[in-house]
């Protein structure tokens, strides 16, 4: 199981410094919700964790190992990242854009029959087999969502990144991908989901990091993190923050109107 920690990380673009010295732990084997309002650097500290942009300065380690350390292909076969984007090229079926997952395990060969049992398994656990044959230029954006989710899955990571993974999906989708990440994480896997949807954090995260204007404004556990104080001095709403009679998870909803 891997455990993630980012440690005093900065990115600036022109002269916007976008993360500003940012602190997470991603405990090993658990769901780790990253909230904050739109603009406040989730996307970008995900891309930053994944390799796909590079920090100014600070450090982060897997396992206690610097990723600085690690070769890109090595980095690919153990942090996979589920993103918004969709940058396929058209006429590919579902099925060939999750084999790309396979490619950094794979040496010169083909892919052999293990990759396809990987692939095929992937499919099925994203809710995605019935979209293998599908022209993905062709799916919604819900089935991307899935689609992009089992390329991820054939990655077969350590640390799972997911990018607002409940975009774009309805209600019993938001379950199933939910339960799926929690599933994951139960197996060993490390998740970190980026979620605008906080009680989806409430409900499914085992830690929950807020992000404000580049830096951490809280972490812990959702009870101690998603109060009514600290959503409405980052977000500047008063929510309801009420609690499950079974469990001390917080459930928020909106004030009523007049
Ligand atoms: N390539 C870029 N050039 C300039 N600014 C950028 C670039 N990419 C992101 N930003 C800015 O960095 C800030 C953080 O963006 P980021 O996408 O990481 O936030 P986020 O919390 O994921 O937002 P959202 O919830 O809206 O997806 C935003 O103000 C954004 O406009």
């Amino acid at each position: 199981m891997s455990e993630i920690h980012t440690q005093r990380v900065t990115f600036t673009r022109g002269r916007r410094l976008i993360a500003d010295g940012i602190d997470i732990t991603g405990p090993a084997g658990s769901v780790t919700a990253l909230v904050g309002p739109k603009g406040s650097g989730k996307s970008t500290l995900l891309r930053l964790i994944a390799g796909a942009l590079r920090a100014d300065s600070g450090s982060m380690s897997l396992d206690a190992e610097p990723l600085s350390s690690l070769h890109r292909r090595e980095r690919a076969q153990r942090i996979a990242l589920v993103e918004q984007e969709w940058a396929t090229a058209d006429g590919l079926g579902g099925r060939d854009v999750v084999a790309l997952g396979r490619v950094p395990h794979q040496g010169w060969f083909a892919t052999t029959a293990d990759d396809e049992r990987v692939i095929a398994n992937s499919l099925t656990a994203a809710g995605a087999a019935d979209l293998a044959d599908r022209d993905v230029a062709t799916l919604s954006g819900g089935e991307r969502q899935r689609i992009n989710l089992a390329r991820a899955l054939a990655q077969q990571p350590s640390l799972l990144l997911a990018d607002e993974p409940t975009n774009h999906l309805d209600i019993r989708a938001q379950w199933e991908t939910m339960t799926l990440l929690h599933g994951l994480s139960r197996n060993g896997m490390t998740v970190i989901a980026a979620l605008h949807d906080l009680n989806h954090a409430a409900a499914f995260a085992d830690h929950v990091v807020v992000l404000a204007d580049g830096r951490v404004a809280a972490a812990g556990s959702a009870p101690e993190v998603l109060t009514a104080e600290t959503i409405a001095a980052v977000w500047g709403i008063s929510l309801e923050v009420m609690r499950r009679a079974d469990s001390d998870r917080p459930l928020l909803v909106f004030p009523l109107l007049a």
